[in-house]
């Protein structure tokens, strides 16, 4: 099986990161390693997945200026990661950059995407910051320019996929954080959707985390949310 599914590991510790970890099979799941762990645990802990067989999704978010971050990218496929991220709002000539890097590393290179406008804000949020768009708009605006760059894909909200699907294609990733699962708690999420609501608007990838890594049993959890997609 290839599941759609990417379980955001946001754990305090790589116990209790592994302890899931160690229960499930990569055909059940990818694993995101983003700013908490690997701050705190580094390229050991990505190392470790790998040595598990998992697909990694090194969600960074990069940021700065188009050499700063098209290093970072470099070390990212110098890791061997699966997936790597940076802001799509760093601009044009940044993404270009980072993309160029990458050329050397041919099929071996990382599927590189951008983040457009994060699942946590809403119009409001957009405001205070200076920009008098909705998130659907400045969603769309970004993902076309992050296309315009060459990436391979963006990260949106599921809200935003049909939309973006009929814009930019089949082959653009669309890779949606913002699932949650009915009766779980949406947090500091605000543009969220169900799982089997996401893969039929056409999400490529689903990006859950507290739903699986707070749950009780959360490989089971896992599990269900696998069976959820089957019938999608
Ligand atoms: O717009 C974005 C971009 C990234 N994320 C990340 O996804 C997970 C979501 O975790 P949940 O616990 O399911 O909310 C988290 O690691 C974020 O950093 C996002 O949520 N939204």
């Amino acid at each position: 099986m290839d599941s759609k599914i990417i379980v955001a590991l946001d754990y305090e510790t790589e116990a209790e990161a592994l302890s899931l970890v160690d229960q499930i099979d990569p055909s059940l799941c990818r694993l995101k390693v983003g700013k908490e762990m690997f701050t705190s645990l580094g390229i050991h802990f990505v190392k470790q997945l790998h040595e598990r067989k998992f697909d990694v999704f090194l969600d960074l978010k990069y940021h700065d200026i188009p050499n700063t971050v098209a290093r970072a990218v470099r070390s990212a496929a110098d890791l061997g990661v699966w997936m790597v991220d940076l802001h799509a709002s760093g601009g044009l000539a940044m993404m270009e950059e980072a993309k160029k890097i990458l050329e050397p590393y041919g099929k071996d290179a990382p599927l590189l995407i951008a983040v457009t406008v994060l699942t946590s804000m809403e119009d409001l949020d957009l405001l205070q910051i200076g920009i008098n768009a909705s998130p659907l708009e400045q969603v769309i605006r970004l993902s076309h320019l992050a296309q315009r760059a060459g990436l391979d894909g963006v990260v949106c909200s599921p809200q935003e996929v049909e939309i973006l699907r009929k814009n930019l294609g089949q082959d653009f990733k669309l890779v949606t954080p913002g699932i949650r699962p009915i009766g779980s708690e949406f947090g500091d999420q605000r543009r969220v959707m169900t799982p089997a609501a996401a893969v039929r608007s056409g999400s490529d990838y689903l990006v859950i985390g507290r739903p699986i890594t707070q749950a009780e049993n959360p490989a089971e959890v896992l599990r269900s949310i696998n069976a959820s997609l089957q019938n999608s």
